[in-house]
């Protein structure tokens, strides 16, 4: 064990009802929204081949011109209850909204930059409507922040020379301001979702960060922070050097799901993910694979299944209207919300072996058990391994839960339900009702002896 003063300060899961709360959401909205959304992606008629809101920086554009896009953030389509009902309509239960991107462009009129919506010809705080309105549709308010900030004279990759200390120590109060500042104007807000901590300036930070990690869970007791925010005095992030989780969930799921209950290593955690292959911010031109519905549906069941939440990203238009197809999307996977969300929210990894039809959720405190189904077997038989001494009292689909379904033992603790093929190509949810049964040791399956 190595002795660190800045690693992690916990070891396992945290057991307060917040952290409860968060573990239990199944679905969240990721909201990427900032001047990047004007240009769209796209440059005198140029496309930018990278993901839209790190258009700055591409060289095809002086770093200038991009900044003063603030004198065009004018968003005449805003509306923070519009874009609540759309999170409201998906089922999620959490939204993560970008204050501040890398950029450094503010969504709320902060007192430590002018670079704001408050200098903006919008004028007005962008973020106080949107907590309002999400608060308001009972969806929990989650704060991006990204530390590197372009903008700032202070901001700095590495700490090279004696100037680059004495810059970044500026740029470190100023994020500290700003980050209290926010804790402030939003107390609703559950938690911080850090980004751009990434560079050896910040990584080189392991004390401040540390003392304004505390600091922020002074004032705002409860809050949750992910393991992105802070690298230990060894330079470790995500996990210490001891290979303990920094932070309260793991954050390096991002455009990226884990496959089996060992890639999370008992930890929270959640996955991050963009419509098309990577694009957060707005972009005009959705090129590539766009995931589907039933694709979005089964990475939502997966991340339950492994015992995380999925969060799905939307990038409004610079107008502050949502695109067509992310509201399309939104209906989609809500409709089969409406329907399955028993299977999702509240529940955990179920401690099963996964089986080829799909996926296994838990009812966090419950004796039911999901099978979220996506791959049906020709047979119509669902292969079932339970652990010893469960047994189950009832099998039926969530959609027609009068219907019982035949279930046939067939070796030691292993069953097959029956259930004949669906209509439809949308997935679907067998509950498993599921009780303590007397050890059954004496039954009639004998291993081979080979
Ligand atoms: C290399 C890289 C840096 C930053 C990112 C940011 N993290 C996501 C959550 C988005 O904010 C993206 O811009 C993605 C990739």
């Amino acid at each position: 064990k190595i002795e660190l003063k800045h690693g992690s300060h916990r070891i396992g899961k945290r057991t307060d009802e917040v952290m409860q709360k968060w573990r239990g959401y199944g679905l969240g909205q990721f909201i990427h929204w900032g001047l990047y959304a004007i240009p769209g992606g796209e440059w005198n008629g140029k496309q930018y081949n990278g993901a839209a809101e790190w258009i700055r920086s591409w060289n095809g554009i002086p770093k200038s011109t991009y900044d003063s896009l603030i004198y065009k953030f004018n968003p005449v389509n805003f509306n923070a209850d519009e874009w609540a009902t759309t999170a409201k309509q998906m089922g999620a239960k959490y939204v993560t909204i970008t204050t501040k991107h890398h950029d450094g462009f503010c969504l709320w009129p902060s007192k430590y930059t002018s670079y704001t919506v408050a200098n903006s010809p919008w004028k007005k705080d962008i973020m106080k409507p949107l907590v309002d309105a999400y608060d308001k549709a009972g969806i929990d308010v989650i704060l991006y922040f990204s530390v590197m900030d372009w903008n700032h004279p202070g901001w700095r990759y590495d700490i090279k020379t004696k100037e680059d200390s004495v810059a970044f120590e500026g740029f470190k109060q100023f994020t500290r301001n700003q980050l209290i500042e926010l804790l402030t104007m939003y107390p609703t807000a559950k938690g911080l979702w850090f980004d751009g901590t990434w560079d050896k300036s910040w990584v080189k930070q392991a004390e401040f960060a540390d003392q304004l990690e505390t600091e922020m869970r002074k004032l705002r007791p409860g809050l949750i922070i992910g393991s992105r925010f802070r690298a230990d005095e060894k330079g470790k992030r995500h996990f210490d050097a001891n290979n303990v989780l920094m932070g309260d969930y793991e954050q390096g799921w991002e455009r990226k799901l884990p496959n089996k209950i060992e890639d999370v290593h008992g930890n929270d955690w959640d996955c991050v993910m963009t419509v098309p292959e990577n694009q957060w911010g707005y972009n005009k031109a959705w090129k590539g694979h766009i995931k589907t519905a039933n694709e979005l549906i089964e990475m939502t069941a997966k991340s339950v299944s492994l015992g995380g939440n999925f969060v799905l990203n939307f990038g409004p238009q610079g107008d502050g209207a949502i695109r067509k197809e992310e509201k399309q999307l939104a209906t989609q996977i809500g409709n089969w919300m409406k329907i399955n969300k028993e299977a999702i929210y509240n529940c955990q990894y179920a401690g099963l072996e996964k089986q080829d039809w799909g996926y296994f959720t838990k009812k966090t405190g419950g004796n039911k058990l999901y099978m979220v189904v996506f791959n049906a077997p020709v047979s119509g038989a669902y292969r079932v391994k339970l652990p010893a001494k469960m047994g189950i009292t009832k099998a039926y689909a969530l959609a027609t839960p009068t219907q019982s379904l035949s279930t046939e033992e067939i070796h030691t603790n292993e069953y097959f339900i029956h259930l004949k093929k669906q209509g439809g190509d949308q997935p679907f949810v067998i509950v498993l009702e599921t009780k303590n049964s007397s050890d059954n040791s004496g039954n009639v399956y004998d291993k081979a002896k080979t």
